[in-house]
């Protein structure tokens, strides 16, 4: 479907900050790309969606290089699309509603479709009850939700998120995962970018480890997170649901829910042993 062929990209400084990339989307249904700063994981995005081009190397869609003229990247930008880390830099209309709709309109998409992909995409994401704000009066949170929701009313097969919840409350956070699990869902293949390890686990099924331009490591979230030596090498940490399983030998639970359940069922309500 997506992914890289021996992608290398350096910026006009000289600054190599991805080598030799091999990254294949098939791979699983959430695809996670974590690393520490610099690493190169927004570099790689913007390589993946044609705004740069690999200086050696290539990006593959259904089997064909992608190419970078207009009107193949307009087509392909609609079948895969991004949502940026900064969200300024992906609006650009002072009000909600017209920014939300601008991708659908330059499509020539008919009024009626515009208005019934915006209104959906602005209720997925919880940006209906601001949308005649004008955006230059929204809090961070709320205009990286109108960000999301200029992407969903695009309907695109493939969703990349760079950093999706970075910079947001620990309820936001909670609120973007929750849109992203439906999109998953409802079919959409996911690629994200975080910093944030418990959300990469708790969201993804497969992951690559970025360190210094390189892929060093790759596997299922389960693999992966086990690895504490690889982790440590790419200066992330375990999520916290990997630590209690290594230092309280409980089961190695996927989510939050699933680990109180157990929980539960072991101690009752009271959380001490009967
Ligand atoms: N325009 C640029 N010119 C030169 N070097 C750049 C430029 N943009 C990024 N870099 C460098 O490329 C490398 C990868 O940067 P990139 O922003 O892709 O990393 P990242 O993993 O997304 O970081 P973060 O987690 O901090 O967002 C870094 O060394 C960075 O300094």
């Amino acid at each position: 479907m997506l992914r890289t062929e021996n992608l290398t990209y350096v910026y006009e400084d000289g600054t190599v900050a991805l080598n030799n990339i091999n990254i294949d989307m098939n791979k699983g249904n959430r695809i996670g790309i974590i690393g520490a700063n610099g690493c190169g994981k927004s570099t790689l995005f913007l390589n993946i969606i044609g705004i740069l081009k690999p200086k050696k190397g290539s990006v593959l869609y259904e089997d064909e290089k992608i190419q970078y003229n207009k009107k193949f990247l307009r087509e392909f930008r609609q079948k895969v699309s991004i949502v940026f880390q900064d969200p300024d830099k992906q609006i650009f209309y002072s009000n909600v509603y017209d920014d939300v709709a601008f991708a659908l309109r330059n499509l020539d998409f008919p009024e009626d479709i515009v208005k019934e992909r915006v209104e959906q995409a602005l209720r997925k994401t919880g940006a209906y009850e601001f949308k005649e704000k004008p955006v230059h009066f929204l809090s961070y949170g709320q205009k990286k939700r109108v960000a999301m929701a200029g992407v969903l009313a695009m309907n695109s097969d493939i969703i990349l998120l760079d950093e999706p919840t970075a910079g947001l409350d620990p309820l936001m956070t909670k609120s973007v995962t929750e849109i992203i699990h439906k999109l998953s869902a409802d079919g959409k293949k996911i690629v994200i970018s975080s910093h944030n390890m418990d959300s990469i686990y708790d969201i993804c099924d497969y992951v690559y480890v970025l360190s210094k331009g390189k892929v060093v490591g790759e596997g299922s979230v389960e693999e992966v997170f086990t690895k504490e030596e690889l982790l440590n090498e790419a200066g992330l940490n375990q999520p916290w649901l990997v630590k209690l399983h290594k230092n309280l030998n409980v089961p190695l639970f996927k989510n939050e829910e699933s680990f109180y359940k157990y929980w539960r069922e072991q101690y009752g309500n009271s959380g001490s042993r009967s």
